[in-house]
């Protein structure tokens, strides 16, 4: 990858690679774009295959994160962490902390949360070294772990997809296929199955497969089958890009709308399942309630007004899905074109110097 024209052509604005010997501390924050605020986005903790591959996933996560941020309405950036390791064994107290003192090197320009492999026990331990971070324990006012809630924007967000495709956004009777059973998803599943729809799970984790099944008797089938079961919506909550040219042949469903990060491996896949007539919910957009939720604490966390603010994804996706029909263009285009719309006004709207410039950290104590 050559580094500097990558971050040309996508417009990032800062890349930083942290290093500790002692603590094993291998992180890359990557930042985006901070035209709305301060970049907010979750701290990754992943085995990558090479250290191409792991600045890659951040500075595509980041930019994610940009326009999430931007089509949810936040007053913040784009911005995401990925750290080298085995979140099962490489995990201890030295590597958050040494992890925490680079996020406030960056005085506010981030703000970090949890994403896959970390937890809100993380979170802890960076926030002993920077108040830069969300998503800690509820004992220190704030909103702790935003799964839960980034399943339930998941949730109103598939009823308004279906409602696209199927008329109703009733979910009973659907059968759904969920691709990973893990924090976001086992959430999800229990709204699901509280609608009454079926559900066929997979996951790389037995146990969490076998929690699904207990918990929800949900079907179980292997991880390369989930793609070309018979049912009506796929809902990809694990990781990224897989909605690609070898599983977009496999698919029955009708919709996709689920909670991973970049499910489209690249922007044409998003052409082709919309010329399919598979009505898709832009992934950045239905995976959001997490991060308005911890974003919320910016303010002094206020749990309803943050689940009011999940709710209108409902209504959100619905728009979207509307343009994508009124102008026959494919909903992530729709989705994408909405963030663009917000920053660049904001960039207008913002230009004018103000000595005492107010932004979403002045109100911090
Ligand atoms: N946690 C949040 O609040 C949040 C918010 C927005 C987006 N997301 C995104 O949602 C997705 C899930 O996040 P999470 O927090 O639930 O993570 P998680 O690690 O708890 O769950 C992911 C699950 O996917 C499984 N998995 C991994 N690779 C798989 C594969 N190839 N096939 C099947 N299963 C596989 C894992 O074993 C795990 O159980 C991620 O893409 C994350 O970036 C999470
Ligand atoms: C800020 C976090 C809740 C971010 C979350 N992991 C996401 O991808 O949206």
């Amino acid at each position: 990858m050559e580094i500097f024209k990558y971050l040309e052509k996508y417009d990032y604005e800062q890349v930083v690679i942290c290093q500790d010997k002692e603590s094993g501390l291998k992180a890359i924050i990557a930042i985006h774009d901070t035209t709305l605020g301060p970049a907010l986005g979750g701290t990754r903790m992943w085995t990558y295959e090479s250290e191409e591959a792991a600045i890659e996933d951040a500075l595509r996560l980041a930019k994610g994160m940009t326009y999430k941020n931007a089509a949810a309405g936040l007053n913040l950036g784009g911005g995401k962490t990925v750290i080298i390791g085995d979140p099962k064994k490489d995990k201890n107290e030295a590597l958050f902390r040494a992890f925490g003192r680079y996020i406030q090197g960056l005085n506010g320009r981030y703000i970090t949360a949890e994403d896959v492999g970390t937890t809100v026990a993380d979170m802890d331990l960076i926030h002993e070294e920077t108040d830069y971070v969300t998503g800690i324990s509820p004992a220190f006012g704030s909103s702790g772990n935003p799964s839960p809630v980034t399943a339930y924007g998941v949730y109103v967000g598939m009823k308004a997809a279906a409602k696209a495709a199927f008329g109703t956004d009733s979910l009973e009777g659907k059968t759904i296929a969920v691709q990973g059973v893990g924090n976001v998803a086992y959430h999800l599943c229990k709204h699901l199955h509280e609608e009454g729809a079926k559900l066929i799970v997979t996951d790389i984790n037995k146990e969490a497969v076998q929690r699904a099944v207990d918990d929800f008797g949900a079907e179980a089938v292997g991880i390369n089958d989930i793609y070309g079961v018979e049912c009506d919506i796929y809902a990809p909550c694990a990781l990224g890009a897989t909605v690609n040219d070898d599983t977009i042949p496999q698919l029955k469903a009708k919709v996709i709308a689920g909670s991973a990060n970049n499910q489209l491996k690249e922007e044409r896949h998003g052409d082709q399942i919309h010329e399919m007539g598979i009505v898709y919910a832009p992934d950045y957009v239905i995976n959001a309630g997490g991060v308005i939720n911890v974003a919320d604490e910016l303010y002094g966390y206020n749990a309803e007004r943050a689940m009011k603010k999940v709710e209108g994804l409902y209504d959100t996706i619905d728009r979207i899905m509307q343009i994508s029909k009124e102008e026959n263009i494919p909903t992530y285009k729709a989705a994408d074109r909405m963030a663009e719309e917000r920053i660049a006004t904001m960039k207008q709207s913002r230009s004018t110097f103000l000595q005492n410039g107010h932004h979403i950290l002045s109100r911090r104590k």
